[in-house]
């Protein structure tokens, strides 16, 4: 909280709030996590350059799931254990915890694309899930400014409607009015490439169609902070061209955009930052290439 606490003061240009002596491994490198520099350096195209106002604050963030009935393996569903827990009156098995994200802390801008990387299980969508407000902290806290929206590829679109119906239902869930609708239709009908299948029920759309038609719509309204899971990955070259293009429009609005994607090329060819999560930890926050290049090695 200390290290947020000072680099919010120095944001809004006041003298730290929290007593240098108070920080602790003061003049020391973090190990662990590095704000953001603010503001950006020199010589970076304006669009690499956040304007300097947080859109989010993570403040040593835990996630814990809780999963109920979930046998550990001595527990596990032989006759013998469940006579002996009939026996003994207990119930199912106990509870069991997973620490998906373990004492996160970062702050983002306004202006800054973030893509979020790490091995399978590392903590990347629980940490996009809680930033949107989906989860409940177990310790520490999210802060917004603005309504985070999350684009994932489970992103609730109803699948025995049509494109069409989901299309206008997903405008109106973003708060659009019926003109704004009417307004932005064809552009995301243009933008998703699904063309006549739009008329179609999404349940008989490719796993990519879908996620194209996602995008578009959630693309549609600015926002101040866009949450992208996985999303790009499923389109064609084409397509992703498209949605590198939108994300920087998006950028220049003044929002903030996460990404999460596999595809590191993606993630170099469209962030400003790149956090790499290792185990529900930061690991490295950063520059694009110098955490991917980290990332890559090891
Ligand atoms: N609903 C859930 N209930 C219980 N545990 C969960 C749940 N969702 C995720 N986890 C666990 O939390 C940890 C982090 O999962 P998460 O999906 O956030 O990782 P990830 O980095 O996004 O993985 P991937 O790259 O495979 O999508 C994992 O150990 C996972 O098993």
């Amino acid at each position: 909280m200390a290290e947020l606490t000072k680099e919010l003061s120095q944001v809004k240009g006041q003298e730290p709030a929290v007593p240098d002596e108070a920080v602790p491994g003061k003049d020391e490198p973090s190990k662990d996590v590095r704000v953001h520099p603010n503001p950006a350096p020199a010589g970076k195209r304006p669009l690499d350059v956040p304007t300097g106002t947080p859109t989010v604050i993570v403040d040593d963030l835990h996630i814990v799931y809780r999963v109920y009935g979930a046998a550990s393996d001595n527990e596990k569903g032989n006759a013998v254990n469940a006579l002996t827990r009939l026996l003994k009156r207990q119930g199912r098995p106990q509870m069991k915890e997973v620490h998906a994200v373990k004492g996160v802390s970062f702050v983002s801008y306004h202006g800054d694309a973030i893509g979020v990387v790490g091995r399978n299980g590392s903590g990347k969508s629980t940490l996009l899930r809680a930033i949107a407000g989906l989860l409940p902290p177990h310790e520490g806290a999210v802060y917004t400014d603005g309504q985070p929206s999350l684009l994932g590829v489970n992103a609730a679109l109803m699948r025995e409607l049509t494109g069409e119906r989901n299309i206008v239902l997903g405008c109106y869930a973003m708060g659009m009015s019926p003109s704004e609708v009417r307004e932005k239709y064809q552009e995301i009908v243009d933008f998703s490439g699904i063309d006549e299948f739009v008329q179609l029920p999404m349940s008989t759309y490719s796993s990519g169609m879908g996620a194209r038609l996602r995008f578009a719509i959630s693309s549609a309204k600015t926002h101040d902070v866009l949450l992208i899971d996985e999303a790009l990955a499923t389109g064609d070259r084409e397509f992703r061209k498209k949605s590198e293009e939108r994300i920087k429009q998006i950028r220049e609005s003044a929002g903030t955009v996460f990404l999460v994607a596999h595809d590191l090329r993606v993630i170099e060819e469209t962030c400003n930052r790149v956090i790499w999560l290792h185990k529900g930890k930061i690991k490295m926050d950063g520059d694009p290439k110098e955490v991917l290049a980290a990332y890559n090695k090891g």
